[in-house]
């Protein structure tokens, strides 16, 4: 049987991870409509079981393919692996759709073909840990056990790096720039404060900041020469609303850094008047030094959403009508972001099936008018289209990712 249950089982050597194949499979419980084995059974596909078995008799190398010569075909992934200079590949789209899986099972697959690779989450309900059946907890990078080149996995710890960006925009001990301002006595000032919104930035972030601060601390991560080896690395995002808000922030805080320092600088001046009269200093220059970081971060961050040549956007939806009004959308805001997006995965299809039980007949039906519409959908219609079969257990471990990868990204 071509299932991932199968799969798992007849595949030892490639559970190297702390969940065995026996573990997983041990704990199978079909998805639980009636009848069982219908359903079960329907899910096995030919192209599932095609895929298994040249999976199986394929021994992978860990050269970096080559691009192919003008007159191959070069299949999608081919073009994705090809070369080793950095790309980055950001997934996402509506809650629960599988777009941890799918990121999960891309980095698998990029580190089973020779590329060094980092999956970072920065969705703050982080599932990796879940995914890789491995903890990656604790903001740092982990490696992950299993794939033939190094793989590392890190989930932003959105707490953490709040704590960085408040202390790094805060001044005069931690007070804030209220504060400090009131200290300095330069109530005419206050003013301007007020219409910058200081409060709202500093104390009540805007949802998504911790998302862009997040995105901002893995450019400094990647700044650092000991993750230079990294020629892939793959975001796992939030939901669809978090991460547009993610994509527009940047702008947002590049603005609002950029008045902060403006201001910074005429408190400076007024300062230094008032240290000629006071003979006092107290002047913190660190301060402006660390906003002026993060400002240059999150231009690198602006940079790096919109970069054809490195950067794509995969929309990974479900085929329901919800699901993919709502992937059209994010595309249209993608483009408008002048986020490079190429490419949507439709997973959770059910595959053909002669046996149908009524529920994955209706089911199916149900499908078909979704794919349809996303064929007719001036949005996605002109991605390219990637599907994804419902797999007959939940996709936990290097395994089973690699089981999922393998089908995904051809
Ligand atoms: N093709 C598939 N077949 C079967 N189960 C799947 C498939 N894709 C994903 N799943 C399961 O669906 C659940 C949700 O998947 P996943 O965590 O990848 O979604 P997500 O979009 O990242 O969710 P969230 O928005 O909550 O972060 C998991 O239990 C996963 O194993």
């Amino acid at each position: 049987m071509a299932t991932l249950s199968s799969y798992l089982l007849s595949s030892p050597p490639l559970c190297k991870s702390r969940f065995s194949a026996t573990s997983l499979v041990s704990g199978i419980d079909f998805i639980s409509f009636s009848p069982r084995t219908t359903l079960s059974s329907s899910i096995v596909s030919p192209a599932i079981l095609a895929l298994s078995v040249k999976h199986n008799r394929r021994r992978k190398s860990l050269q970096v393919k080559s691009v192919a010569s003008p007159t191959e075909t070069v299949s999608e992934f081919e073009e994705m692996v090809s070369g080793t200079k950095r790309k980055y590949y950001m997934l996402g789209g509506k809650g629960g759709v599988g777009k941890t899986s799918c990121a999960a099972s891309l980095a698998v697959r990029f580190a089973n073909n020779g590329h060094p690779t980092l999956v970072v989450s920065t969705d703050p309900a982080h599932s990796l840990s879940d995914s890789f059946a491995q903890d990656l907890t604790g903001g740092m990078l982990v490696p992950v056990e299993g794939p033939e080149a190094p793989l590392f996995a890190l989930e932003i710890n959105p707490e953490k790096a709040r704590e960085e960006f408040r202390s790094a925009s805060q001044m005069n001990g931690g007070t804030g720039v209220k504060d400090f301002m009131d200290g300095m006595g330069l109530g005419m000032l206050v003013e301007q404060l007020g219409e910058l919104k200081l409060g709202e930035l500093l104390d009540t972030p805007p949802p998504g900041l911790d998302e862009a601060i997040a995105i901002s601390k893995v450019i400094q991560f990647l700044e650092s020469p000991e993750y230079s080896m990294f020629t892939r690395i793959v975001f796992d995002t939030a939901p669809t609303g978090h991460t547009l808000r993610l994509l527009s922030l940047p702008d947002f805080l590049d603005a609002s850094i950029g008045k902060i320092l403006k201001l910074r600088q005429k408190i400076t001046s007024a300062t230094s008047a008032i240290k000629s009269v006071f003979g006092k200093e107290e002047n913190r220059p660190d301060a402006a030094d660390k906003l002026e970081r993060l400002r240059e971060r999150m231009v690198k961050v602006r940079e790096l959403f919109r970069d054809t040549e490195s950067t794509e956007f995969v929309i990974v939806t479900i085929p329901t009508v919800m699901a993919v009004s709502e992937s059209s959308r994010l595309s249209a805001s993608l483009k408008k972001e002048s986020v490079p997006v190429k490419r949507l995965i439709v997973n959770q299809i059910l595959p053909p099936s002669s046996s149908d039980c009524k529920f994955c007949s209706i089911k199916r039906k149900d499908q078909m008018r979704a794919l349809d519409m996303i064929r007719e959908d001036s949005e996605l219609s002109a991605l390219t289209l990637m599907e994804a079969p419902l797999v007959d257990m939940e996709i936990r471990g290097v395994p089973a990712l690699r089981f999922l990868g393998d089908i995904i990204w051809k």
